[in-house]
């Protein structure tokens, strides 16, 4: 990619099957070696961005341009700079780890001066050196996925595009992926696109785009979109609950109610509020806590659905009659 230019590109990029726009217009950049993680509910449009991003498929309209390159006019020259972590596996079970990988390194045209160091360099950092003569069908789900991952860094693309590189897998495992997605940024200078259907993980982003009903609706660091939803939530235990209650409305206007046993409200700037309080309320205070808002609250407020809704393959459905109960 060219010097300071940016990793990812897009302008005005369309796309429609038939009379359905499943893409309208977006744009966006990606920095070189950001994380950047793309979320949205079912039927957004994310698997048909990625798949134009990634040259499978043909823009109706708009440019993008990945690595510094045009996906349309230098799709050869796109692919050979792009790793891929599609969720269906395309491994060879029969194969071994090694196999799997050599294999790839022929389809990509890795010099093979290079290909048995590339390999152990990769295997090494998804920590299956030592299962490498093994068949990949002995593999455990979380095994397969970071064979895969290895095999999507062989040919040392500069933009890797992983869809739900997670799904599926135990929070442990879970967590070790997200391990060697972080190294992987240092050691190999790359930049790192995906999806995600997991809050927690879109915190390890450097930056989110949520895409609903084919357009982005946001785009932003985790930290600013949740500081855009606003207000922080305040629990206070104290002395007199229902006093305090009455004194939260009389004196800072804000609406509190009893939740989980604690005098619970709303506030923009949580913890530079705390103090007033204490200064402020007669009743006194045992305890206190301020939550942010987290991103669920963040894709709710953007999609009107909560991630596990999307996820849950409901999310149409449900965004549908909240607009309805909303008119
Ligand atoms: N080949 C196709 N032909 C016709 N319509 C399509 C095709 N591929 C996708 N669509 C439609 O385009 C819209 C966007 O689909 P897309 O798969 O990009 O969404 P998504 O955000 O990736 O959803 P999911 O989270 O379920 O994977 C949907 O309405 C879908 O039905």
């Amino acid at each position: 990619m060219p010097d300071g230019g940016d990793a990812v590109e897009v302008d005005g990029l369309t796309k429609r099957f038939g009379d359905a726009e499943a893409v309208r217009g977006i744009e966006f950049s990606v920095r070189p070696g950001e994380v950047f993680g793309f979320l949205g509910p079912n039927g957004a449009g994310k698997s048909t961005t990625i798949n134009m991003l990634c040259t499978l498929l043909r823009p109706s309209g708009g440019t993008a341009r990945v690595a510094g390159h045009d996906v349309v006019a230098e799709r050869d020259t796109v692919r050979r700079n792009i790793g891929l972590v599609f969720q269906d596996t395309t491994l060879d079970g029969y194969l071994t780890g090694e196999q799997n990988l050599r294999f790839h390194a022929e389809l990509y045209g890795v010099p093979r001066s290079v290909t048995t160091d590339r390999i152990g360099q990769v295997l090494e950092m998804v920590g299956l050196w030592d299962r490498r003569r093994d068949r990949v069908q002995t593999f455990s789900g979380g095994m397969k996925r970071r064979l895969e991952i290895a095999r999507g860094l062989l040919h040392s693309p500069r933009v890797l595009f992983l869809d739900e590189p997670t799904v599926g897998l135990d929070p442990q495992t879970r967590a070790s992926i997200w391990e060697y997605i972080r190294q992987l940024r240092e050691a190999e200078e790359i930049t790192i696109f995906m999806t995600t259907h997991y809050m927690d993980e879109a915190e390890y982003c450097d930056r989110i785009a949520i895409m609903d009903s084919g357009r982005i609706v946001a785009l932003d660091t985790p930290e600013a979109l949740k500081a855009g939803v606003g207000e922080d939530r305040v629990r206070i235990q104290t002395a007199d609950d229902r006093a305090a209650i009455a004194e939260i409305a009389d004196r800072f206007g804000l609406e509190a109610v009893m939740s989980e046993g604690a005098v619970t409200f709303r506030v923009v700037a949580g913890e530079a509020f705390v103090p007033r309080l204490f200064a402020e309320l007669g009743v006194p205070i045992r305890s206190v806590s301020v939550a942010r808002p987290s991103l669920d609250d963040v894709f709710m407020s953007f999609t009107g659905s909560t991630i596990r809704d999307a996820e849950a393959g409901a999310g149409d459905h449900m965004r549908v009659m909240m607009r309805a109960m909303r008119r």
